[in-house]
């Protein structure tokens, strides 16, 4: 069994994150320099191949294993009128999820991606953070954890997504946690919220922050105190693939503010990480901005589930295909530039 079995193995592994491999990113700006068209031509193509052989360590990276997870969890602040759906919705999902029914499925399997489910319903909803922590301690490790080992260490990218009716609400007090901004700045409609259900939200999110804000003074304590089930997985999920040099695509909102206190903790935390896309939750691009990521894609989605991050495997497909195959000048007896 892997995974953090003490809040201090926790901050050890946030502690002590590995770069990507310097000698194979060298090698592969290299190639990129040979391959057979003007310097820069592929854009962004060419930075994602090269930050594809660093994390992957091979100077051609493969896309063979892409592991998509989506984790579900179920939040105690969700009866609280915070999202325009009722809380066993959470649930019901999964089980659309185990019978190959949702978004996330249909997605995956365009991608060429096997879909792990990690359903955290089971241990009940998490903590209303409107008047407690979400988790005590012993439920944070084993969310943390349960992330930790739903990772596949053979994965050759990972796509970290979530389900939890009500969770926009704990991702906004997250993104707030500690930050200049009015809490109201972090807040959008979720799944289409109407204007009451958006103010109940901000009331929401401000009772927690002045419940929880002068405590949160670690990236475990906001997960813990802020967050919930799902959200602390993923956060395991993300630093488990760190530590195993495992890229990762993000998905939407709430994934990213699973990591923005592991960010606050070490900025270097988000660079084996490519945002997926930007979704149309409020917020999101504002929080891409603090993490130090350029979204992939910008489709309008905002569904969660790792389907943006699932779109966005074709955009680093593409990347790598032309990495790899592509012929280079001296192979091609193709001209250099004068
Ligand atoms: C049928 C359905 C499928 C979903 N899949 C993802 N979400 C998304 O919506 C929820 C967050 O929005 P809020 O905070 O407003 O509840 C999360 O479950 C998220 O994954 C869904 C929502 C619904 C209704
Ligand atoms: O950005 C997301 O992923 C998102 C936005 C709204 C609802 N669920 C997810």
């Amino acid at each position: 069994m892997t995974g953090f079995a003490t809040r201090a193995a926790f901050e050890a592994a946030l502690a002590d994150l590995p770069p990507p491999d310097a000698a194979i990113v060298a090698q592969a700006r290299e190639r990129q320099a040979q391959l057979t068209k003007p310097a820069g031509s592929l854009g962004r193509l060419e930075e994602i191949a090269i930050f594809m052989a660093g994390w992957q360590r091979r100077v051609r990276p493969r896309l063979e294993t892409v592991q998509a997870i989506v984790f579900a969890g179920e939040h105690g602040v969700a009866t609280r009128g915070v999202s325009a759906f009722p809380p066993e919705v959470t649930r019901q999902m999964v089980a659309n999820f185990n019978a190959g029914g949702a978004a996330i499925n249909a997605l995956s399997r365009a991608c060429g991606a096997a879909l792990s489910v990690v359903d955290l319903t089971g241990d009940g909803p998490s903590g209303d953070i409107t008047e407690a922590p979400a988790m005590d301690e012993a439920e944070c490790l084993a969310a943390l954890s349960a992330g930790a080992n739903a990772v596949n260490t053979q994965a050759d990218l990972l796509l970290v997504g979530e389900m939890g009716i009500g969770n926009t609400t704990p991702a906004s007090a997250i993104c707030a946690q500690g930050q200049a901004e009015s809490a109201g700045a972090w807040i959008g409609r979720g799944t289409g919220i109407d204007a009451e259900g958006l103010n109940r939200k901000r009331q929401a999110v401000d009772a927690a922050l002045r419940l929880h804000g002068p405590h949160c003074a670690s990236p475990f304590e906001t997960l813990r105190r802020l967050g919930g089930r799902e959200i602390a997985a993923m956060a395991g999920a993300i630093l488990t693939a760190r530590q195993r040099r495992i890229p990762v695509l993000l998905d939407g909102f709430i994934c990213c503010a699973a990591i923005a206190p592991l960010q606050c903790a070490d900025p270097a935390f988000t660079d084996h990480c490519l945002a997926g896309h930007c979704s149309d939750e409020h917020a999101h691009g504002m929080l891409l901005d603090r993490l130090g990521l350029r979204p992939l894609l910008r489709l309008d989605m905002r569904l969660g589930e790792g389907t943006g991050a699932a779109v966005a495997v074709q955009i680093v497909r593409s990347a790598l295909a032309a990495h790899n195959e592509m012929a280079t000048f001296a192979e091609a007896a193709v001209s250099g530039a004068r």
